[in-house]
This record gives C-alpha cells, sequence and structure tokens, in this order.
C-alpha cells in the first residue's frame, strides 16, 4: 500500500474518543490547545529542522543549537508568546541547550534563594536574556573547593552563573551558598580575569546531548561583591557579621526540588514519545505467523510483545498523572513556604527526590526496552530511538544521582517511622504509616483474577509491602550503636524500601486520578485498564518483595498475572489509539518507525539514500585503500 493511513485499520478499533483522551493527557483544554498550536508552529518551520544531526560535527552541532536558540528567541518576542507559550516553543525545538538551564535552573535559583532587591535587580535582566546564566554546584573533585565540573550553558555560553561555594567569615566555615558570578565580559565574551571556563569534552552518543556546552570553571582570587550573594535564607553584612533568616537551610537546595519535580513531567514525555514510537511500528510490523497463506502476524499481537510494550505505555500514564500531582504539591509547598510554613518541605523534598529516581530510571530503562520492541530498525538513528536514549540517560545521574535520592527518601521514611512512637501523626504520602500495625498483619483477600481489579486492595498490598520494608529496615537500625554506621551497612535494603514507597506513591496517584470526573467516550475505562495494568506489573516484577514480607500468597501472585495477560488483551485494540492521544507531530517525535501513517518502508528505504555515504556509488577511500588491497588479493591468488 503507498502513501494513505497504513494503520487507519487500527484507529478504528479504538473503544474510546481519542480527542477527549488528548486533553486528559495534556492536562487541560487550554494545555492542550497551546500544545498543539506551538508544536505545529515548531514542526512546520524549516528552522527547527532536526533529521541531520547525527551527522554533525561537535562544532557544526553546536553553532546549529546557537542558530536555533537565537531564532526560538526571536520568534517568542516576535509571536509575543507567553512564557508558557515561550517553554512549549523550547520543548518542542527538542535540542538541549543552554537556555535549559538559564530559564530552568539559574533564574528559578535567583527566584528561590534572592533576597526582594536581588530578584529586582537581576530577574529583569535574565528575562530579557541580557545575561545568560547557569547553575554551578557539581565539583570535579569532592568538597565545594576544587573546579566546577558538568554545569550546562558554562562551557561556552553563559555570561553568569549561581556558584554554590563554601561560606567563611573571619575563619568560620557557614557551609555551602549560592553566589550570581560573572563570568564572561557582556562586550566581548572573554573570561573575566582569574576566571578559567571552558567545554569539558564529547559526551555519549553522537548529537544527542552533545549540543549542550557542559563546563568546567576555576576560580583564581575572584572577588565576588557581597550582595552577590544569595541572601534569602542568611546574610553577611558589610561588617562581614553571618546570620541566618528564620527559615530552615535546607531551603538553598530548593531548586533542585523545583528541578526534580520538572523532570518527572519530562520522563513521561520521554517515555511516552518511545512508545508512541514502538506501538505504530509493532503495528506495522509483520513476521512469522502467517496461516493458509493469509498475512503474516502483526508482532503486536505477540503475547511476548504486549508484556513488554504495554507495561510501558501504562507507565507513561502513570508518570503523567503522577507528574501533574507533583506540580500541586510543589506549588502549595512554595505557598507554604511564603506564609513561612515550612512543614511540608521534607515531604516534598522526599517526594520529589524520589519519584524523580523512580521515573528517570523507568524511562531510561523503557527506551531502551522500545528500541529491542522495534528490532533490527530500532538501531537505526531514522528510528529516532538511540539519539532519545543518549539524550535521556544522564536523567539518571543528573539532579542528584538516582541511589542516592532514594537514600534520602529512606532517611525520610525511617524519621516518619521513629516519630510515630512520640504520637506525631504522618500525613501526605506517608499517611498509611499510621496504620503501621494494621499493615503488619493484614491479609490480602483476592481470592479469583478479578479481585486484583479492586483499587483497595491494590492499594493495600502495596502499602503492606511498604511498610513492612520500612519497619524491617527501621528494626534492623536499631541495632546499631551507630545510627550512621547502620544505615551504611543496610542501604541497598533502605533503597529497596525507598523504591516501595514511591511505587507505592505512583500508583496511588494513578487510582486518584480515577477518582476524578473524567469526560469523554470510554476514557476512564481505558485509563482504569493502563492503571490497572500499572500496578499489576509491579506486582508481578517485584512479587519477590510481596511474597516475602507476606503480603500475598503465591497463589495470589499466580492470579494477578492471570489478571495481567487479560488486561493486555483489553488494551491491544485500543493502543494505537492511546499513543495518538499523546498528539505528538512527526517532527517531534524525529522517527520514521513512528510517523503517524505508519509508512514505515518507502520512508526508511528513500531516507537510506540520503545518507551522506550513499553521496557517490564509490566511495571516497576505495581508490587509497580498497583497490591496493584487492589488486594485492590477485597477485596472491595467481602466486
Ligand atoms: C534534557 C531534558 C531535560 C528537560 C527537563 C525539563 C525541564 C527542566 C528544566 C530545567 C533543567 C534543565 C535541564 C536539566 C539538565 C541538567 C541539569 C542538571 C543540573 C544538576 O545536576 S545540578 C546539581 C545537582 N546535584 C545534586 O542533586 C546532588 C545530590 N545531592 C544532594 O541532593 C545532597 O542532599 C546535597 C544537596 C548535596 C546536600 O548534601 P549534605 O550536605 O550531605 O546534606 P544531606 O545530609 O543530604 O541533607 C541534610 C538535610 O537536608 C535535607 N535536604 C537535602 N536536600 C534537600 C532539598 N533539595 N530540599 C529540602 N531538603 C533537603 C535532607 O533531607 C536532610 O534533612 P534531615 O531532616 O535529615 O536533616
Ligand atoms: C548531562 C549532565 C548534566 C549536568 N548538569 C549539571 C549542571 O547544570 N549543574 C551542576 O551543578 N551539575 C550538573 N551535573 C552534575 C550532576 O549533578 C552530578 O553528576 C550528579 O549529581 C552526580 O554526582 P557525581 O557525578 O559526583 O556522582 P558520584 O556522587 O561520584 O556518584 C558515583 C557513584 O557513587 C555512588 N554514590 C555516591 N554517593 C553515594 C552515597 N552517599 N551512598 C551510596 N552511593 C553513593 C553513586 O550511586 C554512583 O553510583 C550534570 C551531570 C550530567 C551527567
Amino acid at each position: 500500500m503507498e502513501g494513505g493511513d497504513h494503520l487507519a485499520h487500527e484507529r478504528k478499533k479504538a473503544q474510546f474518543d481519542v480527542e477527549a483522551m488528548k486533553i486528559v493527557w495534556a492536562g487541560s483544554r487550554h494545555a492542550f490547545e497551546v500544545s498543539d498550536r506551538i508544536s505545529k508552529l515548531v514542526a512546520s518551520d524549516p528552522a527547527f529542522r532536526k533529521d541531520n544531526r547525527p551527522m554533525l560535527s561537535r562544532k557544526e552541532l553546536f553553532k546549529n543549537t546557537l542558530r536555533k536558540a537565537a531564532y526560538a528567541w526571536k520568534r517568542i518576542i516576535e509571536l509575543r508568546l507567553s512564557e508558557e507559550e515561550a517553554s512549549k516553543l523550547r520543548f518542542y525545538v527538542d535540542e538541549p541547550a543552554f537556555t535549559d538551564l538559564h530559564w530552568g535552573m539559574f533564574l528559578p535559583a535567583i527566584k528561590g534563594q534572592g533576597t526582594e532587591e536581588q530578584q529586582q535587580k537581576w530577574l529583569p535582566l535574565a528575562y530579557k536574556m541580557q545575561i545568560i546564566g547557569c547553575y554551578a554546584q557539581t565539583e570535579l573533585g569532592h568538597g565545594s573547593n576544587s573546579s566546577k565540573w558538568w554545569p550546562g550553558g558554562l562551557g561556552k555560553i553563559s555570561t553568569h552563573a549561581v556558584v554554590y561555594a563554601r561560606l567563611i567569615t573571619d575563619g568560620q566555615d557557614h557551609g555551602v551558598h549560592g553566589f550570581i558570578v560573572q563570568l564572561r565580559s557582556l562586550d566581548d565574551h572573554s573570561p573575566l580575569p582569574g576566571i578559567t571556563v571552558g567545554d569539558i569534552g564529547m559526551k555519549f552518543g553522537n548529537g544527542a546531548y552533545n549540543t549542550m556546552d557542559n563546563g568546567v570553571l576555576r576560580f583564581d582570587h575572584v572577588r565576588i561583591p557581597r550582595d552577590q550573594m544569595l541572601m534569602k535564607v542568611s546574610q553577611v553584612s558589610r561588617e562581614g557579621k553571618y546570620s541566618q533568616s528564620n527559615v530552615p537551610r535546607q531551603l538553598v537546595y530548593g531548586t533542585m526540588v523545583f528541578v526534580r519535580q520538572t523532570i518527572v513531567a519530562d520522563a513521561s514525555c520521554a517515555l511516552s514519545r518511545a512508545v508512541c514510537i514502538a506501538t505504530r511500528y509493532s503495528a506495522v510490523r509483520r513476521q512469522f505467523g502467517s496461516q493458509n497463506g493469509g498475512p503474516e502476524t502483526q508482532v503486536i499481537d505477540y503475547k511476548t510483545q504486549q508484556s513488554r510494550l504495554f507495561p510501558l505505555l501504562a507507565s507513561a500514564y502513570a508518570f503523567r498523572f503522577v507528574g501533574e500531582w507533583l506540580k500541586w504539591l510543589y506549588t502549595d509547598v512554595t505557598q507554604r513556604l511564603q506564609a513561612n510554613d515550612f512543614s511540608t518541605l521534607p515531604e516534598a523534598h522526599a517526594c520529589t527526590a524520589g519519584l524523580k529516581s523512580l521515573t528517570t530510571a523507568a524511562t531510561a530503562d523503557g527506551i531502551e526496552e522500545c528500541r529491542k520492541l522495534c528490532g533490527g530498525h530500532g538501531y537505526l538513528c531514522s528510528s529516532g530511538l538511540p539519539e532519545l536514549f543518549a539524550v535521556y540517560v544522564p536523567a539518571c545521574t543528573y539532579e542528584g544521582d538516582n541511589t542516592v535520592l532514594l537514600l534520602q527518601v529512606a532517611r525520610f521514611l525511617v524519621k516518619t517511622l521513629s516519630q510515630l512512637g512520640s504520637g506525631k501523626q504522618p500525613v501526605g504520602t506517608t499517611a498509611y504509616m499510621g496504620q503501621v500495625e494494621h499493615l503488619m498483619q493484614c491479609h490480602c483477600n483476592v481470592q479469583k483474577a478479578e479481585d486484583w481489579l479492586k483499587p483497595a486492595v491494590i492499594l493495600e498490598a502495596f502499602e503492606a509491602r511498604s511498610a513492612r520494608m520500612s519497619v524491617a529496615c527501621a528494626k534492623n537500625l536499631s541495632k546499631f550503636t551507630n545510627p550512621e554506621e547502620g544505615f551504611a551497612e543496610l542501604s541497598g535494603d533502605l533503597v529497596e524500601a525507598a523504591i516501595a514507597h514511591c511505587q507505592l506513591i505512583i500508583v496511588s496517584k494513578f487510582i486518584e486520578k480515577l477518582q476524578q470526573d473524567i469526560p469523554g467516550k470510554g476514557v476512564k475505562q481505558q485509563l482504569g485498564v493502563l492503571c490497572n495494568i500499572y500496578a499489576l506489573f509491579l506486582l508481578h516484577k517485584h512479587q519477590g518483595d510481596f511474597l516475602s514480607t507476606g503480603c500475598i500468597t503465591p497463589k495470589q501472585a499466580y492470579l494477578a498475572n492471570e489478571q495481567l495477560r487479560a488486561l493486555y488483551s483489553q488494551a491491544r485494540p485500543n493502543a494505537i489509539a492511546l499513543v495518538d492521544a499523546f498528539n505528538y507531530t512527526d517532527h517531534y517525535l524525529g522517527s520514521i518507525l513512528g510517523c503517524y501513517d505508519g509508512n514505515v518502508y518507502p520512508k526508511l528505504y528513500e531516507a537510506a539514500w540520503k545518507d551522506p555515504l550513499n553521496d557517490s556509488v564509490v566511495p571516497d577511500g576505495y581508490r587509497e585503500y580498497i583497490w591496493p588491497m584487492l589488486k594485492q588479493q590477485l597477485r596472491t591468488a595467481r602466486l
């Protein structure tokens, strides 16, 4: 079949209103309209072409990114885009750039940690891009005293940085604080005296994150004016006297809470993109299984393909909804902080750290699984998956290594449990710990496979598993006389307890979403199927935890798996429509395998001929290297 919609027959199978699902996915009608309009604007502008990225050298790639960033800014001004529209535009341009750090970390750091006066001075300059900033926290070695190493945008572009460094006054070390530091001249961009700055070199993957100038920075006797220390949390007077505001010191790390929250939302974008490619291609691809000379089987109909693909589809939706909730939590904590209520900061920190860890790990693994789901063609750059993986995978490391972040969550859980004794009732995501006595001895009530579809049954199993794992850790910790030694020794178990807690959060937020009014024919029902797939897939994958803590019996584990298979069959006819609901343009997807019309093979064939190697029939180097070899072989053969 040439041209036309090769997936039309799949789209006809949908049992729900796809347009209504698009609104649910976007978060609101307004969000959908903005996203739809801006994604089409970017897709239709040749200046935002990106299919040539894997072919460019680092220098060409980087210059191209600068061109796109400048052009994007020009369009933002010309079209008078709002902040929301501008950030969508950068998102759909889909190329990591210094602007991510300027808007995503430099500005938020000043907003969160600068005084009113400092904000008035610096924010207008940054908003108009009259200065360009980055966020410099990580060190080459350890200890906030060697060289900064990694900050994005630092290497070649930033004129300023928020630098985290130890504050020492009168010989006393007050710990890490943030400072606004000018790095480069605003006239000729040369580094200011005493400053050494440059790019740290090529990173994983061709193209990919190499559009970003991650940098190195050293200071030699650089004087930072006193009023450039970010002084909302603590201050230094003209006389050099150090004082602290009546706010927790942890606010110095507030930018990370903000960015981790955005990373969770971003995980659902990256995973849904990979899943969209793999799902469409799985419906196009046919392999084996033909009977009586009929067409071969679509690979999406193999149960093994479904059991690998559909949990990822369900995860994309799960991460979307938990990301939405996390945004609410972040807004709530921000409002409370403004009213001097710091009570929910530890929970916001634990949730953002833990969910960042879980969602990025699952997304990075999920993108790679999608590549494998696409067979050999998934390994071609034109599938879009290699670049997506290479760009995405550092999310497991930046904004805090995922294991380090889970240990932060574990500390929070142990602390929450230890406070139960003093009568402090846990709230929010740890409220279930208030029922710890019940959760330690409850029995799962599943007798037949369909019992696993009851939200209360799923929730209790996940709560009991999480509570039992945390309590076991707390009991083991109490055997150590030195708590830090105990924490280090038991860190493997603590990480697993943190994972169980975070999985519970994701499952419970999906269930809460389903309790809302969701309009559109069949939409809620499909989301119910995905929610159950997500929960039962996790239960199946981690059945060792559920069984060893006695939360479920082996028979119940078996029934969960039986139910899961039935759910895959229910998801199957809706699979293509469920990925259409992401509303991604072919430009954003950047994948021949995932193109909307499913016309994969002619496009793959055509793209191959555009490769620079095919510019000439006989390649460069043939005369130099191959021809002499062939001649040599001929002589040897004659001998
Ligand atoms: C490519 C596409 C991406 C798209 C994303 C879309 C949009 C995003 C927008 C912008 C971003 C753009 C691009 C993103 C790409 C890359 C950017 C990367 C940036 C970075 O990586 S910046 C560096 C981040 N570094 C880390 O995260 C280090 C991890 N370590 C920690 O977090 C440590 O906790 C610490 C902060 C270094 C402190 O360590 P330490 O002094 O030892 O103290 P602790 O014992 O750990 O904690 C003491 C105390 O404080 C509590 N705590 C810790 N952190 C926080 C926090 N952030 N908020 C609140 N409270 C915190 C902790 O719980 C302890 O409390 P106690 O009650 O137990 O005392
Ligand atoms: C693409 C990219 C962009 C980045 N952008 C920025 C930026 O803009 N600004 C910035 O400041 N930084 C940035 N970073 C740096 C990033 O924040 C750090 O790499 C990250 O926080 C991890 O720290 P590390 O590299 O020191 O790893 P390490 O802490 O050295 O981790 C190495 C290993 O040790 C383990 N480990 C470390 N500590 C512990 C512990 N306490 N207990 C158990 N195990 C532990 C980790 O799990 C990991 O396996 C970026 C990094 C990348 C890759």
